[in-house]
């Protein structure tokens, strides 16, 4: 369903954030990134919906060679890409239905989204889908008064209103804390077994990916270093994907080590979530 093939990117900069990715993605599939910071795994979500234009190679995603598009064949074809952001990317001062009918601003013409006149269909769809991600008691309420996993099923919502066949996702963990974390990789899961939707889901914390992904592709300095089930991560595939680091160590918090544990970065913590006998 999507496919890259020999896609390079090398910013104005220098960096070369991409080298010769072979990705092929089916429908239905959800698909964890992993890597270390800077390791290219925005730029790979950004360029398969052009927010970043590759320096080579084809990116296709059903019959669109997407790297070839421009225009109104561009706008159509991000439309069947989903994005959810990390920072939620939500209008603070408007409600959690218009955030979500603001989904469907790419099909209604200028004058209807500008005075936010959306046909009943997508009224009534964005009901559907607030029930469905469990926010129907807060339809009226605005964005900003709203937690942080809570404005996430909204942008859930909303990705899902444009009705797309790929979900792009970029951290949407990266600001909740455990148990959020992991009800929203639960709902983005199943919600793309519901609808047969692949996804990209670029994330830090090794055991939510373990745990919520079919599969798991590793980069390290724009190369893919690992691409296989979740159950083949193990101290020698992560080290080929982070590089070396003591992945076995499962320290017992001593009373003097309670503020070090505090701040062991979320990455460690995933990884000795994992080891101990999958993720909790
Ligand atoms: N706009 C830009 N201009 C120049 N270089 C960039 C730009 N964006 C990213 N890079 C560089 O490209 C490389 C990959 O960055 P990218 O943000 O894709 O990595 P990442 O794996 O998503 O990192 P993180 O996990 O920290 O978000 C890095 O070397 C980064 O410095």
């Amino acid at each position: 369903m999507l496919t890259l093939s020999g896609v390079d990117k090398r910013y104005p900069t220098g960096d070369r954030a991409l080298s010769n990715i072979e990705l092929m993605l089916p429908k239905g599939q959800v698909m964890a990134l992993i890597g270390p910071s800077g390791a290219g795994k925005s730029t790979l979500i950004r360029c398969v919906n052009r927010l970043v234009e590759p320096t080579q190679g084809s990116i296709r995603l059903g019959d669109d060679e997407l790297t070839r598009l421009s225009g109104r064949k561009l706008r159509q074809a991000r439309r069947s890409m989903g994005m959810i952001f990390q920072e939620y990317a939500l209008v603070d001062r408007l409600t959690v239905m218009e955030n979500v009918l603001s989904g469907h601003l790419g099909y209604v013409g200028f004058w209807r989204s500008f005075l936010r006149r959306y046909p009943q269909a997508a009224v009534t769809e964005a009901f559907r889908l607030l029930e469905r991600v469990g926010l129907e008691h807060a339809i009226d309420k605005r964005a900003d008064a709203l937690s942080g996993g809570q404005r996430q099923r909204v942008g859930i919502a909303r990705a899902l209103l444009q009705s797309p066949q790929l979900l792009l996702v970029d951290e949407p963990t990266a600001s909740l804390d455990p148990k959020t974390s992991r009800q929203i990789m639960r709902l983005i899961r199943e919600l793309c077994a519901e609808r047969g939707l692949a996804a990209i889901i670029n994330i830090h914390d090794v055991a939510l990916a373990k745990q919520f992904a079919d599969r798991i592709v590793g980069l390290s300095a724009g190369e893919i270093v690992f691409d296989g089930h979740p159950d083949e991560l193990n101290p020698e595939t992560l080290t080929t994907i982070y590089g070396e680091e003591d992945w076995e160590t499962t320290p017992e918090p001593q009373d003097d080590d309670k503020e070090t544990a505090a701040h062991t970065p979320p990455l460690l913590q995933g990884v000795e979530r994992m080891t101990v006998g999958g993720a909790s």
